[in-house]
C-alpha cells in the first residue's frame, strides 16, 4: 500500500517571517492524521508543502520516498472554499482531471459516476455549482479530488464554512469513502471535535513559528459512531487538546494582550509539568 508522506525537519520563511520551524511527521499509508494549532500557526503553509504549492526553505518532504517538487496527481487537495469550476456541470468538474490525464470518455463518465453515488449525489450529476448547496459543493469538490485515485489526500478546513449539522454528516462521509478508498489523509481544522472524530492520530502546533507540540494518538475504534462522541475516552482526549491548544492560543495572543490578557484565566501546571488554562 502507497501514500507514505514524510515531513522531515521542515522550515518555511516568507521574507522575515519563519512560517514553520523544524517540523518533522509522517502519514503512514492508509491512516488519517490531522494537524490542529492556533490560527497563523502555519498549517496550512505546512499543507502547501505537501501539495507542492510552496517550497521549503529548510529540510524535506517525499511521499512513498519520493522528494515532493512540485504538485502531482498522486495528491489530491481539497480546500475550505469550493473551486469548482462554475460553467461545467457536477459530472463534468469530476471528469476534469480524468480527462487531463487522457482517459477516454465513457470510462470517465462511468469513473465519476462511481464516485457520484458513493457521495450520493448522482441524482445532481447534471446540476451545476451554483444550484448546489455548500455541503453538496464541498462533496463535489471531494469527489474530483478523488477521481484521479490519488494515494493521499490533502485537505484545509475542508468543512469550515459548512454549518453543524452538514458538517457532522460530511464527516461520516468522508470517513466512508477514506475507508473504501484506503487512502492517506492530511486533514487541518480548527475542530478538535472534528480531528478526534476522523483520526487515527492528530498533531498539535505551536503558535507562530509552528513547530509540533504534541503527537496524540486516538484511542477509538473503526468504524466511528457519533455515540463515541460521548464516551470517555473521547472526552479524555478533548479535554487533553482543549490544554493544547488554550495555552497556544494565549501564547499567541500573548504579546497583544499582556498580562492582564489572563485575568480570568486559572494558570496552573498540570501532569507532566504542562501548563494548564482553566
Ligand atoms: N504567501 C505568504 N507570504 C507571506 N506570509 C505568509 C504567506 N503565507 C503565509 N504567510 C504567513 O505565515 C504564517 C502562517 O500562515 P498559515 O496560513 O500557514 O497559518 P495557519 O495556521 O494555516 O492559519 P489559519 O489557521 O488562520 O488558517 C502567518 O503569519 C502568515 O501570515
Amino acid at each position: 500500500m502507497n501514500g507514505h508522506i514524510e515531513v522531515k525537519d521542515l522550515g518555511v520563511r516568507f521574507g522575515d517571517v519563519v512560517a514553520v520551524d523544524g517540523v518533522s511527521l509522517d502519514v503512514k499509508p492508509g491512516e488519517f492524521v490531522s494537524i490542529i494549532g492556533p490560527s497563523g500557526c502555519g498549517k496550512s503553509t505546512l499543507l502547501n508543502v505537501v501539495a507542492g504549492f510552496t517550497p521549503a526553505t529548510q529540510g524535506e518532504t517525499s511521499l512513498d520516498g519520493v522528494r515532493i517538487t512540485g504538485p502531482g496527481s498522486d495528491r489530491g487537495v481539497v480546500f475550505q472554499q469550493y473551486s469548482l469550476f462554475p460553467w461545467m456541470s457536477v459530472r463534468k468538474n469530476v471528469e476534469f482531471g480524468l480527462r487531463m490525464q487522457g482517459m477516454g470518455r465513457s470510462q470517465r463518465e462511468g469513473a465519476a459516476r462511481t464516485l457520484l453515488g458513493l457521495a450520493g449525489l448522482l441524482p445532481f450529476e447534471n446540476h451545476y455549482p451554483d444550484q448546489l448547496s455548500g455541503g453538496m459543493k464541498q462533496r463535489v469538490g471531494i469527489v474530483r479530488a478523488l477521481a484521479t485515485s490519488p494515494q493521499v489526500m490533502l485537505m484545509d478546513e475542508p468543512f469550515g464554512a459548512l454549518d453543524a449539522q452538514t458538517r457532522v454528516v460530511m464527516q461520516q462521509i468522508l470517513t466512508n469513502m477514506w475507508q473504501r478508498m484506503k487512502l492517506s489523509v492530511l486533514f487541518i481544522t480548527h475542530d478538535i471535535e472534528e480531528a478526534i472524530f476522523l483520526s487515527d492520530r492528530v498533531f498539535v502546533m505551536t503558535a507562530r513559528p509552528g513547530r509540533i507540540k504534541a503527537e496524540v494518538e486516538i484511542p477509538l475504534p473503526r468504524p466511528r459512531t457519533a455515540d463515541m462522541m460521548s464516551s470517555t475516552a473521547f472526552t479524555q482526549v478533548l479535554h487533553k487538546l482543549r490544554n493544547l491548544i488554550r495555552e497556544e492560543s494565549l501564547a499567541a495572543m500573548g504579546d497583544e494582550l499582556g498580562d492582564h490578557g489572563l485575568e480570568g484565566f486559572d494558570v496552573h501546571v498540570g501532569e507532566q509539568g504542562m501548563r494548564e488554562v482553566v
